[in-house]
């Protein structure tokens, strides 16, 4: 079996209710300190939109999983945000909250956080019915295929958005910079492309699965994406605190990165 089709078949047993359990509530989910990881995720999204650079129709969420947090500071820079994901019972998470099912994850201590951060006296539930309004599409994705998204692909994105996929759902280096590069063709020339993802990370839990993890460090990620054909802004580290490594993975940081797809060279 490809170690890639090895991959997809660990996704099977992949635990929504899990995985958001083991990294988007307390402790790694706290508020009050601005030390903490989410605190620092929803920052470094929220300050990349304040330049107003980012910006256009559509923004594409590769690989998004059961969250909405990495849409939170998009949502008014975009006419069309799709969310794709490989897992049905993840898209299945994300139309639940579209459609303001109740029984779903509550999000609430995020977009109220965001509208904090962001300084705009946006009311929480007004962002969160806006991001419900631009959320129009849920679709298949399997960023290891040369297009993606397959038949549905449509124009290229304006921007890309993907947080702790790639390097999840990569066997080895070669795959990751494979999938980086099947990704950017949903780009456009001169599209930005926020990313988020772990730092050395080898594996983690989400319920019953235990799902390997390529490690990468910081000069694994800006290679891949200088090979990718990208412009980098901006590049930050967070190191996890020992308080946060609480056995759901072995992850040592999170990196965040700007990046510009180049236009293409006139000849
Ligand atoms: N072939 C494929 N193409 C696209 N997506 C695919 C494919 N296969 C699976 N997927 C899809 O990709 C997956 C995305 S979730 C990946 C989780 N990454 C690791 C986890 C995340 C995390 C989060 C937060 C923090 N923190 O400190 O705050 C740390 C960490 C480190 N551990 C999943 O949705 C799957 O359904």
């Amino acid at each position: 079996m490809s170690s890639i089709v090895a991959v997809g078949e660990s996704y099977q047993k992949f635990n929504p209710r899990a995985y958001l359990q083991n990294n988007y509530m307390p402790p790694r989910a706290d508020f009050s300190s601005e030390d903490c990881v989410v605190p620092w995720k929803l920052r470094c999204l929220a300050e990349a939109f304040t330049t107003g650079d980012i910006h256009g129709r559509t923004l594409i969420d590769v690989g998004s999983g059961p969250t909405i947090y990495q849409l939170l500071s998009a949502c008014d820079h975009f006419e069309e945000i799709i969310a794709t994901d490989y897992l049905e019972v993840n898209r299945a998470v994300l139309r639940r909250w579209v459609q303001g099912e109740p029984d779903g994850f509550d999000w609430s201590p995020y977009i109220k956080h965001v509208c904090r951060i962001e300084g705009k006296g946006e009311q929480w539930k007004e962002k969160e019915q806006k991001l419900r309004g631009k959320l129009r599409q849920i679709l298949p994705i399997d960023v290891h295929q040369p297009e993606p998204l397959g038949s549905q692909v449509g124009q290229p994105a304006d921007a890309l958005v993907s947080t702790f996929c790639l390097e999840a759902v990569s066997p080895d280096r070669p795959s990751f910079e494979r999938a980086l590069s099947n990704v950017t063709t949903l780009l456009k020339p001169g599209g930005h492309f926020l990313l988020i993802g772990a730092l050395e990370e080898s594996f983690y839990l989400a319920g019953e699965a235990k799902l390997s993890v390529v490690p990468v460090s910081e000069a694994d990620v800006k290679e891949a994406l200088s090979k990718s054909g990208y412009h980098i802004h901006n590049f930050r580290s967070y190191l996890m605190p020992p308080s946060l490594k609480i056995g759901v993975d072995d992850v040592s940081g999170v990196f965040f990165v700007h990046a510009q797809k180049k236009p293409v060279a006139c000849d």
